[in-house]
C-alpha cells in the first residue's frame, strides 16, 4: 500500500501490457516523482512470474500473470501501455481488441506501429496515443514524441501529457514525423553510449585506469550536454570554443571527419528511421493478410 497523503497528478490505473526495459524506465520515473501511487500500476508481460515479482518488489507495482486477472485489468484500465517487441504486437493486439471497452485509451510505445495499424488489429476506432520514450525516463531525463489519433479526447491527452511529461520533455509532431524522431530521441541514447564505449576504452588504452576513464567521459558528456542547455550556444559555437587552431582537438576531430563522422552520424538515423519504417509496414502487411483471409 502507498505511503504518500497528497493526491498525486494521475489517478487513473494504467496497465503496462508488456514489462520489459521501456515499460520499466517509464514507472520508476512515474514512481520516482510521485506522479502515481504504485499500485494504480499493473504490469503484465507474456509469462515470466519472476520478472513480475522483481517489478513487484522494487517498485511495489501490481503484477500478474492469471490469465482471468490479466484479462479483467485489459477490460477494465481506462489506460493501457503497449509496450512489447514489435513482432509480439500483431498478436497482442489481434487478441486485445474484442475485450476493449469504448474509450479505453492504448497508448503504444512500439517503434515503427502506426495509430492505423494499431485500430486495424484492435478492430475498433479506440483512442490511441503513439509515442516513442527512450530509457532515460528512468531518471526523469527522458525525451518523448507523442501523437494522438482523432478520437483522443481532451482529457486523455492531458493524462498522456502528464504521464510523459513527469518522465521529461515531450514533443507533440505529426505522426509521419515519428520515424525521424526515433532516429534522434528513441535510439539516440545508444549511439551516446557507444561514444562513451569508445571514448573509456582509449583511455585506458593510453594508461587511465577504468574508473579514471569513465568517470572523466561521464562527466565530460554531462557537461557537454548542460552546456548546450545552460548557454543556448549552438553545439557547432561550442566546438569552435574548444578547437584551437592548430591544436590537439583539431587533430582529433581531423580523424573524425576522415571517417566521415557527421555523415555517418546522418546515415546512422536515416538507418534507424528507415528500420522503423520497415518494421510498421511488417506489422501492417500482418494487418492486410488477416483482413484478405476474412474476405
Ligand atoms: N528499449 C528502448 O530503449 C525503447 C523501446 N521502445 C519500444 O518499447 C517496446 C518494448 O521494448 P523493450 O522494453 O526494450 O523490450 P523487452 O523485450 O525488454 O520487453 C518486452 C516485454 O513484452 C512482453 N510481452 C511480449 N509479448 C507479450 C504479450 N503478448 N502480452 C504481454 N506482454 C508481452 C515480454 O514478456 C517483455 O516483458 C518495443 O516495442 C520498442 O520498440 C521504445 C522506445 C525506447
Ligand atoms: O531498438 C529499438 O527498436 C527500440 C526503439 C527505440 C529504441 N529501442
Amino acid at each position: 500500500m502507498c505511503q504518500q497523503t497528497a493526491k498525486p497528478l494521475i489517478n487513473d490505473k494504467i496497465v503496462f501490457h508488456g514489462a520489459g526495459s521501456m515499460a520499466e524506465a517509464i514507472v520508476r520515473g512515474l514512481i520516482a516523482r510521485s506522479v502515481i501511487y504504485a499500485d494504480n500500476i499493473i504490469m503484465l508481460n507474456r509469462s515470466s512470474n519472476e520478472r513480475l515479482a522483481e517489478l513487484r518488489s522494487r517498485y511495489g507495482v501490481i503484477g500478474s500473470n492469471d490469465p482471468g486477472q490479466k484479462e479483467e485489468y485489459l477490460r477494465t484500465s481506462p489506460v493501457i501501455v503497449l509496450a512489447m517487441k514489435p513482432k509480439d504486437a500483431a498478436a497482442a493486439l489481434r487478441s486485445l481488441g474484442p475485450n476493449l471497452q469504448d474509450g479505453q485509451l492504448i497508448i503504444s510505445v512500439i517503434a515503427g506501429l502506426s495509430i492505423r495499424t494499431i485500430q486495424g488489429l484492435i478492430g475498433k476506432k479506440q483512442p490511441v496515443v503513439r509515442t516513442m520514450p527512450n530509457t532515460s525516463s528512468s531518471i526523469g531525463l527522458g525525451a518523448t514524441g507523442i501523437s494522438f489519433s482523432k478520437e483522443v479526447s481532451d482529457e486523455q491527452r492531458r493524462l498522456s501529457l502528464n504521464i510523459f511529461e513527469a518522465i521529461g520533455l515531450t514533443s507533440v509532431i505529426e505522426e509521419e514525423r515519428m520515424e525521424i524522431l526515433t532516429g534522434i530521441s528513441g535510439s539516440g541514447p545508444a549511439y551516446i553510449y557507444y561514444m562513451m564505449e569508445a571514448m573509456i576504452a582509449s583511455g585506458i588504452r593510453g594508461g587511465l585506469s577504468k574508473e579514471q576513464s569513465a568517470e572523466l567521459t561521464v562527466q565530460t558528456v554531462l557537461g557537454a550536454a548542460r552546456m548546450v542547455q545552460q548557454t543556448g550556444e549552438e553545439p557547432a559555437a561550442l566546438r569552435k570554443k574548444v578547437t584551437s587552431p592548430g591544436g590537439s582537438t583539431q587533430a582529433a576531430l581531423e580523424v573524425l571527419d576522415k571517417g566521415d563522422f557527421f555523415e555517418t552520424v546522418i546515415a546512422a538515423v536515416s538507418r534507424c528511421a528507415e528500420r522503423s519504417r520497415e518494421m510498421g509496414a511488417a506489422l501492417e502487411a500482418e494487418l492486410s493478410a488477416e483482413t484478405e483471409k476474412e474476405r
